[in-house]
């Protein structure tokens, strides 16, 4: 079976790898080209265009950074939407919102083909090990026959029932998430600016009740101000707005994360965007200091 990846960024890439390590047969698609050296090597052949891919393929999966992204490489010339059809399905991982989501899959039924949104929970680290959460919704048949490819690329899979859940469930998750590093960096200040040492704080942390692998993980980064991205701190705010208008849409209050989407908004606007989402602990040390 010939499936198909477009986009080759820190996720895709090491879900794709996984793929054809696996013995899947690969068709690749990257607006960088050179992204595809590392996948061709291993044995992907390269299609020219998002159609190109589709033509191909059974099925062709998506991992691109955002809505407007998602979006134009189904609609726009050249995309995915010119070459789907009846038997073919289109599987986007993508962190979107359901009505981006939505769009896609009226659009990609609307010509036969089946659509599947399955959002990914788990960053750069357990994707190179294939231990992603996988949030899948949509065409039931399609969650089957992708199962394979799910089963490699993580370590246990959902399926939500209609397009939208998949979307709104990463949302929640990365919502929590979002606001749980802005509480973690406001710890870590106060104990500096307090006297502790921050490497006890973790130790401490690491003991008790809200001990979780975030903290485990980001804690010694984020003391030493190293903010190598595996989580892209643009993705975790685009998350944080996505997720608030789920709670408009719902009249559901959200403080705390309205509160953590300015740190992170803070934190584009002073150029971090492209760091990991930690860095948004540079912000809240910024805001510290100004006060
Ligand atoms: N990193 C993480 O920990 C996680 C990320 N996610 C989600 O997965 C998705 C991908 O994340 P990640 O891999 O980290 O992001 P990256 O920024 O590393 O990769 C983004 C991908 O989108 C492509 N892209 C960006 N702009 C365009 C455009 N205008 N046209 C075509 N392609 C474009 C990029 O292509 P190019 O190489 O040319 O720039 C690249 O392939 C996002 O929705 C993110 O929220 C979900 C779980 C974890
Ligand atoms: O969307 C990114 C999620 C990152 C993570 O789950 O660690």
């Amino acid at each position: 079976m010939e499936v198909g990846f477009l986009g080759l960024g820190i996720m895709g890439k090491a879900m794709s790898i996984n793929l054809i390590r696996s013995g899947f047969k690969l068709t690749v698609w990257n607006r960088t080209l050179s992204k595809c050296d590392e996948l061709v090597e291993l044995g992907a052949s390269i299609g020219e265009t998002p159609a190109a891919v589709v033509k191909k393929c059974n099925y062709t999966i998506a991992m691109l950074s955002d809505p407007s992204v998602a979006l134009s490489v189904v609609f726009d010339k050249d995309g995915v939407l010119e070459q789907i059809c009846h038997g073919k399905g289109y599987i986007d991982m993508s962190t979107v919102g359901a009505d981006t989501s939505s769009k896609i899959s009226e659009a990609i039924t609307s010509k036969g083909g089946s659509f599947l949104e399955a959002p990914v929970s788990g960053s750069k680290k357990p994707a190179e090990d294939g231990q992603l959460v996988i949030l899948a919704a949509g065409e039931k048949a399609l969650y089957d026959e992708a199962i394979p490819a799910f089963d490699i690329m993580g370590k246990k899979s959902f399926f939500l029932g209609q397009v939208g859940n998949g979307a709104k469930m990463k949302l929640v998750v990365n919502m929590i998430m979002g606001s749980m590093m802005n509480a973690f960096s406001e710890g870590l200040v106060l104990a500096d600016r307090s006297g502790l040492n921050p490497h006890t704080l973790l130790d401490v942390l690491d003991l008790g009740g809200i001990a979780n692998p975030m903290f485990r993980l980001k804690g010694p980064t984020m003391i030493q101000n190293n903010y190598s991205p595996a989580f892209p701190l643009k993705h975790q705010q685009k998350d944080m707005r996505l997720a608030l208008a789920l709670g408009d849409e719902n009249a559901v209050s959200m403080p705390v994360a309205a509160a953590a989407n300015e740190a992170f908004k803070k934190a584009r606007s002073l150029g971090l965007g492209d760091l990991d989402f930690s860095a948004v602990y540079e912000t809240v040390k910024t805001l510290e200091h100004s006060s």
